[in-house]
């Protein structure tokens, strides 16, 4: 049977939920979450995924998500990038509040607006990697020859421009990641969010993905949310937020190296 998320009022069992903790309409910020609940059904059971969970993003920062698997951190990243519904609580993105908006709007700011790293790299194998970018582009309304220069340059910047005729079976894992970003650089959004970007990366691979994310948010701008559970994207993270039950703790960096050392010590055990 599917499970649906439910868009019920509900009161939220045994705790007082205080005001919004976070200003909506913070000009610094990106992303701005208040109250935000998701309760899923199936069949007759609910499940609360996520416990009015607040969460603020300032432009230009790399916010990671994290905590133990099944702590509601893709559920919260799919709120955040407008693919799935809160069952109560508002997103602002950049100024907009996308909780308010029609579904028609809702895609075309998420197409305009944001964009999808993904752990499964999601390529279609039967296009070359200049074409998994141009199909990216063409969806933008780029096409022809622009769709085609710019997806070069997004190759290039990307550091794969000599591989633009290869197609995702002939690259890496990590060739295929970063083509996966340069895909997700198409029509150059403002926001960036990755699921588990690096989770089928080796080492050395997973180091480059994790320095271009770096490079985005800190030599280009863009604002970068991290769903991960890779300790080593946390040396670059500006925030970290930790999810546990789906309750969220929004650490600063100080915080970091303590929640660090015991996502490591979870890992190894
Ligand atoms: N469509 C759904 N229907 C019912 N329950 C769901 C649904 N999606 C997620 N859940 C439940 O909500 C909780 C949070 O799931 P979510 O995938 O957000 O966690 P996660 O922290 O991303 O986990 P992981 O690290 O394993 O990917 C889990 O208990 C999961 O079983």
């Amino acid at each position: 049977m599917t499970a649906t998320p439910i868009n019920v009022s509900y009161q939220t069992e045994n705790r007082v939920i205080e005001p919004c903790s976070n200003s909506l309409d913070g000009a610094d910020n990106a992303i701005s979450a208040c109250g935000v609940e998701m309760v899923y059904q199936t069949g007759g059971d609910r499940y609360h995924a996520l416990r009015h969970v607040d969460l603020t993003v300032r432009y230009g920062d790399i916010q990671l998500l994290m905590g133990p698997s099944g702590s509601g951190k893709t559920t919260l990243l799919s709120i955040l990038a407008g693919i799935l519904t809160p069952t109560a609580g508002s997103v602002r993105l950049l100024g907009q509040e996308i909780t308010k908006l029609s579904s028609s709007k809702l895609a075309q700011f998420r197409l305009e607006n944001i964009g999808f790293i993904f752990q499964g790299f999601n390529l279609f194998p039967a296009l070359s990697a200049i074409e998994n970018i141009e199909v990216a582009l063409n969806l933008k309304g780029i096409r022809g020859s622009a769709a085609r220069q710019q997806a070069m340059q997004l190759l290039d910047q990307v550091g794969l421009a000599d591989r633009a005729k290869l197609h995702p079976q002939d690259l890496s894992g990590g060739q295929k990641q970063r083509v996966a970003i340069a895909r997700a650089l198409a029509g150059n959004p403002t926001l960036i969010m990755a699921d588990e970007p690096t989770a089928a990366l080796d080492s050395h691979n997973g180091h480059a993905v994790i320095e271009l994310l770096r490079t985005l948010a800190k030599e280009r701008g863009r604002t970068v949310l991290i769903v991960t559970h890779d300790p080593r994207i946390a040396d670059v993270a500006d925030h970290i937020a930790y999810l546990e039950d789906g309750i969220l703790t929004n650490g600063e960096r100080s915080e970091i190296s303590r929640m660090r050392e015991s996502l490591i010590a979870n890992n190894l055990s």
